[in-house]
């Protein structure tokens, strides 16, 4: 598979670099979305980025979901991976243990989306570890250009526009940054990568702890959840 991407004037890694998995936690900052959930950003997070991001897209076997919604058949927009911690790509292991000791939490599930372009996407949805957490860590690493990502509230206040949590709110992740949902943010957040037309190629490399699987989490608490719900 091939993807064209210029890769940004600041991460140009020396001809061979491999990713290490080197980060830096510099310029990260909290925002507290409502008092109970909040998402991190660190600007620029790991080295390297761009390299790991035509490893993977030459290097992994992709796959395209498909999802039944009612009689109709959805050919998802997007291309999807996912590993056990110990078979995820390098240098997801050494990603995973700098994420554990920030956040206190064992990472032990990867998977990665690729938006091919900007008519690739993810809709308004709340992660599945919701099922088995009721405050579960989500950390997103992009890869690749630039893409928007959006958070909305579920509260019915702030989806009649009269809440503290206030909405919507939009932001843009780079190649190399991170980005961390917490706290009850896939209880009382959604959030979305919506199409963005001319957008280039983008990977996210998601981590995520005690991820039940799409069976176990349907089989537990999620019978009354859509497909098209559970990510
Ligand atoms: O690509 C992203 O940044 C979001 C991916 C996502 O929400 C998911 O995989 O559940
Ligand atoms: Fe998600």
């Amino acid at each position: 598979m091939t993807a064209v991407f210029t890769p940004s004037l600041f991460d140009l890694p020396t001809a061979g670099d491999a990713p290490t998995g080197e980060v830096s936690w510099l310029g990260g900052h909290r925002t507290w979305l409502d008092d109970r959930s909040w998402v991190d950003v660190v600007p620029g997070w790991l080295r390297g980025a761009d390299v790991w991001f035509d490893e993977l897209v030459g290097g992994v076997a992709w796959n395209q979901r498909h999802r039944r919604m009612f009689t109709q058949e959805i050919v998802e927009p997007r291309l999807t991976c996912g590993w056990a911690l110990d078979d995820a790509p390098a240098p997801s292991g050494h990603l995973a243990a700098e994420l554990a000791g920030h956040y206190g939490e064992r990472f032990d599930r990867v998977s990665a989306n690729f938006y091919r372009d900007g008519a690739d996407s993810v809709a308004w949805h709340g992660d599945r570890v919701r099922f088995v957490h009721p405050e579960p860590v989500v950390a997103i690493v992009s890869l690749g250009a630039p893409r928007r990502f959006g958070l909305r509230s579920l509260a019915a206040d702030d989806r009649a526009g009269r809440g503290r949590g206030g909405g919507t709110r939009w932001l843009t992740v780079c190649g190399g940054d991170l980005l961390v949902m917490g706290g009850r943010c896939q209880h009382e957040w959604q959030h979305t990568v919506p199409k963005e037309p001319g957008a280039g190629p983008r990977i996210s490399v998601t981590f995520r702890h005690g991820d039940p699987g799409p069976v176990a989490a349907r089989s537990e608490r999620a019978r009354d959840v859509p497909e098209w719900a559970l990510r």
